[in-house]
């Protein structure tokens, strides 16, 4: 389609020059006639036709060519959204929590909604600058030089131009952090997630007030240089509209000493106002394209960001059963731009088939950790192995679909029960039965019973006829997501801090019965659960302090006993 645009666009910007011509030799065939007294119009009514044809082609041209790239536009709109989506994809966490990252993803997904029309825009200036070329043409033939007249004419107008939109990106560039925020006070002040805090808190004093400072300085920093812009532009124009005049006035005085017919003036005239309004036209696309151009830069400098976690040329497949398991030797782990170790000197092993718990006080790593096993993160020092090889030697898709994790901050998808259980496993998203016996198993079974829509409900507010669930229903669908794979190490993440006492140790007896065999990490707050775990393992600001069973824990007298110790004495 883009060719046949472009086939449209080059005969298409033959027409004006075409139709001027004819139109020139219509009002001399009249001066002719008028003077010779000749009654043979036969050529003339031909000439007629001519123009007519020239006339209707152009439109329905015209009407063909803003069709064609409107559905370009369209097109490449959804290509782009879609090329930066799974770009993405493949990036890494800690490139998602980098704010220069985020800047780039911003100016990238900008492209997709403010640049479409780029492509269409080229295209159309390519037309102008041809069509400007055969009108040039015919005025070069009548004297080369009133082109050069034009040309110093513009040639100040394009610097200007391109000077100015240099200016303007920057500013825009320089902007982005700031807009973000914008972005960000937008869904603070008006969405269905943040509605009942503000509400409660009063908060949308607090948040107009900062977007309306931060856009006052947008609008103050932007209007000093578009009033600087728009004042050298009006008289860069003054400058090419004197220009075109010098040449015009020079043309009439050609015809009236009778240099040149009627039919010329009328076609060198017309050639001049075509070319001024083009001029106009170009000038002013310029800005947009080239504009757009390096906006471009950034939508490239996206796709250049490279994933760090990568995998071997020669992965080795997640292993079928496990004889030895994860064994972390000294691993240590700090976040980008951080100066702190959120995990440190970590050896121990995780058995096949243990049930270990993490206990630890908040901040204290915890969390890090079971991101390392499933290479969301790869250790800062030391190294993890998975049957005495490092993680890193394993193919990553098969990891993680062996590695399954339900965080404590998972998503609430606004989808149907189904669609949110499903994706623990997105591949079985057809397998009903599937679904169903992974809701029986972390009792959501009951809950979306009671549901109207029963599995085809929709979930949350966001779409019509949603339905809200209460946090611990939520975290119930949540946890469906754990069994909707038979995956070999299974990691909860506070998987049970919002369900109810009864709730929570049901859960957890069909946990250790449906994970028998299988290895698993459990991550609590609460003592009553931790200590269901064979092993637990006490972090304190990133270290291993304590590895051992609940008894010994306790019998060791360590901050095990006295983390045990002050919970207990909250319920006695
Ligand atoms: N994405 C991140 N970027 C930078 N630092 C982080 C990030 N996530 C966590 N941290 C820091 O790493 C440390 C360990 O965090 P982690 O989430 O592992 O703790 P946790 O033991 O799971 O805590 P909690 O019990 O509160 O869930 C904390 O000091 C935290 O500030």
């Amino acid at each position: 389609m883009t060719t046949a645009s472009f086939g449209l666009r080059v005969i298409r910007s033959a027409m004006p020059v075409a139709l001027l011509y004819v139109g020139k030799l219509i009002i001399d065939e009249v001066v002719l006639l008028s003077k010779t007294h000749n009654t043979d119009t036969h050529y003339l009514w031909q000439l007629v036709g001519v123009e007519f044809a020239l006339a209707i082609l152009t439109d329905g041209f015209s009407r063909a060519i803003t069709l064609m790239d409107s559905l370009l536009g369209d097109r490449f709109g959804n290509y782009t959204s879609i090329k930066i989506m799974n770009h993405a994809a493949t990036l890494d966490l800690d490139q998602f929590e980098d704010a220069v990252f985020y800047d780039k993803l911003e100016r990238a997904r900008q492209q997709t909604t403010g640049r479409t029309i780029l492509l269409s825009q080229i295209m159309s200036q390519v037309q102008d600058i041809i069509t400007m070329a055969f009108l040039a043409t015919g005025l070069m033939a009548f004297n080369p030089w009133l082109i050069v007249l034009l040309l110093v004419a513009i040639i100040p107008a394009f610097l200007g131009e391109s000077y100015f939109n240099d200016r303007n990106y920057l500013l825009t560039r320089g902007q982005t952090p700031e807009r973000r925020e914008l972005d960000y006070l937008r869904y603070l002040a008006a969405s269905d997630q943040t509605a009942k805090e503000i509400k409660i808190f009063d908060l949308s004093g607090f948040i107009t007030d900062r977007f309306k400072k931060l856009s006052d300085s947008f609008y103050h920093d932007s209007k000093r240089l578009s009033i600087q812009r728009s004042l050298w532009g009006t008289l860069f124009a003054m400058l090419g509209s004197v220009g075109y005049y010098a040449a015009y006035v020079f043309i009439i005085y050609r015809a009236i000493e009778g240099r040149v017919t009627i039919g010329d003036l009328a076609f060198l005239a017309g050639s001049f106002r075509q070319l001024r309004s083009l001029l106009e036209g170009i000038l002013t696309r310029f800005t947009a394209v080239s504009q757009g151009a390096i906006y471009l830069r950034d939508f490239f400098e996206f796709f250049e960001i490279q994933p760090k976690i990568t995998q071997a040329a020669k992965a080795l497949p997640f292993p079928e059963s496990l004889k030895q398991g994860f064994v972390f030797e000294n691993v240590g782990f700090r976040y980008l731009n951080s100066d702190r170790w959120a995990n440190r000197h970590l050896s121990f092993t995780l058995l096949p088939g243990e049930k270990l718990a993490l206990v630890g006080e908040n901040g204290a790593g915890k969390t890090t950790l079971v991101k390392l096993l499933s290479r969301l993160y790869d250790p800062t020092e030391g190294r993890i192995l998975l049957e005495g090889i490092d993680l890193r030697q394993y193919d990553l898709a098969d990891l993680r679909l062996n590695v399954g994790i339900i965080f404590q901050d998972y998503l609430r998808y606004q989808m149907t029960v189904a669609q949110n259980i499903a994706v623990g496993n997105i591949s079985k998203i057809s397998d009903r039965e599937l679904i169903e016996r992974s809701a029986q198993q972390s009792l959501a079974d009951k809950l979306t019973e009671k549901l109207p829509g029963g599995y085809d409900q929709q979930l949350g507010k966001r779409f019509a006829d949603g339905v809200e669930l209460s946090g611990g229903e939520w975290q119930k669908i949540a946890l469906a997501r754990a069994y909707m794979r038979d995956a070999q190490l299974l990691i909860l993440d506070e998987p049970t801090s919002a369900l109810d006492a009864r709730a929570e140790y049901e859960v957890f007896q069909r946990f250790a019965e449906l994970t028998k065999g299988k290895s698993a990490i459990l991550i609590s707050h609460r003592f009553s659960t931790v200590r269901m775990a064979d092993r637990i393992l006490v972090l304190e600001k990133g270290e291993l302090k304590e590895i051992g069973s609940h008894e010994e824990l306790l019998s060791n007298g360590g901050i095990y006993a006295e983390l045990f110790e002050l919970q207990a004495q909250g319920y006695r």
